[in-house]
């Protein structure tokens, strides 16, 4: 899959189908409507398309900004070539972008830029100035500029409309479960290994502290059974999100303890997937008492994965 990064010069050898939106966590809804665009290009000789921003069009568009992100742009580009999409677009959403009217964007961009013949939306999805065009406008203009539209019907789960807006309010929540079902992956957070208070050695649980830019969205303070991935090798963990109060203040922080790993970490990358929250985070009164809770929720966590 390729990137494109700047609207000037686009070189792609044939007409395209292209699906928009911003697909932050590339959702089971996204996924359906992605298998759709795949499928159409396919079958009509075109080269699929997503169509998105580097940053979240609410970043200009509502005063209260950007909603808080679910995953790495790095993470979106390998989740949407596994589903098999030929370019993703992926430039600024900036001021030319946000006060384009919804038919100057079909014909300027989509037409004009990406020789479009095929556009796949969701029943929900808006574009253009002030959010002016919606699913019915791209379909009253297609005998205009000569393309098809497919407009993908509500995927839901369990009688709710899969979201990104919900699967940020399930992660925040502590809601692992939920996160994982509307994702239909585990949910996980990428991050460098940064160095911590030095505390945890002393202990006898060694921990990975990850650094996570302000962007993302975290889970709800406490401890979670996890997996993590280091060096494309998966260990079993647990990982406790918080401002550890038994030691004092601190900022919030990531930290894992890896089951039978001792190796150095600091500055690498590794991801942290998450099956389930197990507890909040507590103020134990002694140190001791912080230790034997910790050597409990390990032996949860070892009994969660059956190991
Ligand atoms: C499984 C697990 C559970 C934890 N639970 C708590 C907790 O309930 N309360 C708390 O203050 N700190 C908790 N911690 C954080 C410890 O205080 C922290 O690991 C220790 O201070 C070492 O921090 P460091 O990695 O910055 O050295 C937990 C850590 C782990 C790994
Ligand atoms: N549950 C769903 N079923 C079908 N299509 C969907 C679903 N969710 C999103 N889409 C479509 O996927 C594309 C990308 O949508 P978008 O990135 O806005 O996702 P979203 O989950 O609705 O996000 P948010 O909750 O942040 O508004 C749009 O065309 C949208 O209509």
């Amino acid at each position: 899959m390729e990137v494109i990064t700047s609207l000037e010069n686009i070189e792609i050898d044939s007409n395209t189908g292209i699906a928009l939106g911003s697909f932050d966590g590339v959702h089971i809804g996204h996924q359906a409507l992605i298998v759709n665009l795949v499928d159409v290009c396919k079958k009509s000789n075109l080269k699929s398309v997503v169509y998105t921003f580097r940053n979240h069009p609410r970043n200009l568009t509502v005063s209260n900004g950007a909603p808080k992100r679910i995953i790495t742009d790095k993470k979106k580009f390998h989740l949407l070539a596994e589903l098999g999409v030929d370019y993703t677009v992926f430039i600024d959403f900036d001021d030319y972008q946000r006060t384009l009217s919804p038919e100057k964007f079909i014909k300027e961009i989509l037409k004009d830029k990406f020789k479009m013949s095929y556009a796949v939306v969701g029943f929900n999805y808006r574009f253009g100035y002030r959010a002016q065009g919606d699913a019915a406008f791209l379909n009253h203009l297609k005998e205009k500029y000569s393309y098809d539209v497919m407009i993908v019907k509500a995927i839901n789960i369990q009688d709710e409309v899969i979201s990104s807006t919900k699967i940020r309010e399930f992660i925040s929540n502590g809601d692992i479960g939920k996160a994982n079902l509307f994702l239909g992956r585990n949910y996980s957070i990428v991050g460098n290994v940064i160095h911590g208070k030095g505390l945890g050695k002393e202990f006898g649980f060694p921990t990975a502290n990850i650094f996570v830019n302000k962007d993302y969205i975290l889970p709800s303070s406490g401890v979670y059974f996890t997996k993590c991935i280091i060096d494309n090798k998966m260990y079993y963990s647990i990982t406790n999100i918080g401002v550890n109060p038994t030691i004092g203040k601190n900022p919030i922080s990531i930290e894992t303890h890896i089951f039978k790993f001792d190796g150095d970490l600091y500055g690498k990358e590794i991801e942290i997937l998450f099956f389930q929250k197990s507890r909040d985070e507590m103020k134990h009164e002694k140190i001791q008492d912080l230790i034997c809770q910790i050597n409990r929720d390990v032996q949860l966590a070892k009994k969660f994965f059956n190991i």
